[in-house]
């Protein structure tokens, strides 16, 4: 399927003429790597709303960026064999939007919203009857005419995908039948991503090259198929277009890859909890303040990927970084260099 996908396309152009992410886009339940316990459990209600011919529970996903929550979406619309409207929390902001989308689904169709904690309240509230009982209200005429009828919707799946479910409300939460977090990948799992990615790209790679690609990407298939396109420049310009671990290294090195695939706000947070916290415990609030990004997204995005790791716990108190994150960051323990929060 994919690979009639990239011919469809054209052989003729040169990759950057079509949408590679696209193409790397795994398109069915076997196609997807890892998430087994969500997968696992998705099959099961696909197959049972296939067998009774309904349309499949709302369903939500949730999880850090990249892991592959509107991947899953479209996954899913295929294998109902529906189909698939998308829209976003910020685009929808007034219920006729809504009503324009939901009265165009057929039967079955996935309506996916992402970003979907980011809804204003009216269009949320307006979606409660629409998922509860497939109904809505709509305003006709204007002026003194001006009357709402209810209409009918067939019965459809909402999607929602977040990266910040802390934001979500009760009563939208509520209202999710299937509810799954997608969690990291496993170096294992990633450098299997990234054979299959090069596979679809046509480009040959060693095994111990996707690994080492694998083990930088931040445990995210999005970053393991960026760093594979990157590589596969060097591969091409400055060597034989093959990918090994050499031309691998070679390429991180010269993108400045972190070791670890920790991103710049991953190291600022580590760097500052040692500088001007000594190490921690330091709550949450006051550690977002010094590092300029909201306690949710340290909370919902960063965090989870730092402690996975091994780089920071949770104590009552607050975070505490570990011995692995002062060996990463090539500081000794004990000797304060920030200074700024000294006493
Ligand atoms: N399990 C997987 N197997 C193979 N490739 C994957 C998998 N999950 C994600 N990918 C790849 O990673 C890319 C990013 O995934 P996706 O867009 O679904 O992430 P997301 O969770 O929706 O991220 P965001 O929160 O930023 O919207 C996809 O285009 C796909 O190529
Ligand atoms: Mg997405």
């Amino acid at each position: 399927m994919m690979n009639e996908n990239l011919d469809a396309t054209g052989e003729n152009f040169s990759p950057e003429e079509f949408d590679v992410e696209r193409a790397l886009r795994p398109l069915s339940f076997d196609d997807f790597a890892g998430q087994e316990q969500v997968l696992e459990n998705l099959q099961i209600f696909v197959q049972a709303a296939n067998l009774r011919g309904e349309a499949l529970d709302h369903t939500l996903f949730h999880g850090p960026p990249g892991l592959g929550k509107t991947t899953l979406a479209h996954i899913l619309a295929n294998e109902l064999n529906v189909g698939i409207k998308i829209t976003s929390g910020p685009v929808l902001d007034k219920p006729g939007d809504l009503a324009g989308l939901l009265t165009n689904l057929d039967e079955r169709d996935i309506l996916f919203i992402d970003e979907i904690h980011r809804l204003s309240p009216i269009v949320e509230e307006y979606l409660y009857s629409a998922m509860e009982d497939y109904r809505i209200d709509i305003m006709i005429e204007t002026g003194p005419n001006a009357r709402t009828v209810q209409i009918n919707l067939n019965p459809f799946t909402l999607i929602g995908a977040t990266t910040r479910s802390g934001l979500l409300t009760a009563p939208m939460r509520a209202r999710f039948g299937i509810s799954s977090r997608l969690q990291y990948y496993s170096t294992e799992l990633l450098s299997g991503i990234v054979e299959r990615s090069s596979d679809i790209l046509k480009v040959p790679i060693t095994q111990d090259a996707a690994i080492e690609i694998a083990g930088r990407s931040r445990g995210t298939p999005r970053i393991a198929n960026a760093l594979l396109r990157r590589v596969r420049d060097f591969a091409q310009i400055k060597g034989n277009g093959k990918i090994d671990i050499e031309i691998a290294k070679f390429g991180l090195k010269a993108l400045n890859v972190d070791a670890h695939g920790l991103d710049e706000m991953d190291n600022k947070i580590l760097a500052t909890i040692i500088d001007k916290f000594k190490g921690g415990p330091v709550g949450i609030t006051t550690l977002a303040t010094a590092v300029s990004e909201s306690a949710e997204t340290i909370e919902e995005v960063y965090e989870p990927f730092l402690i996975q790791q091994g780089f920071i716990y949770r104590t009552p108190r607050g975070r505490e970084v570990t011995e692995h994150a002062y060996r990463h960051l090539g500081r000794v323990k004990g000797s304060n260099q920030g200074g700024l929060f000294d006493n």
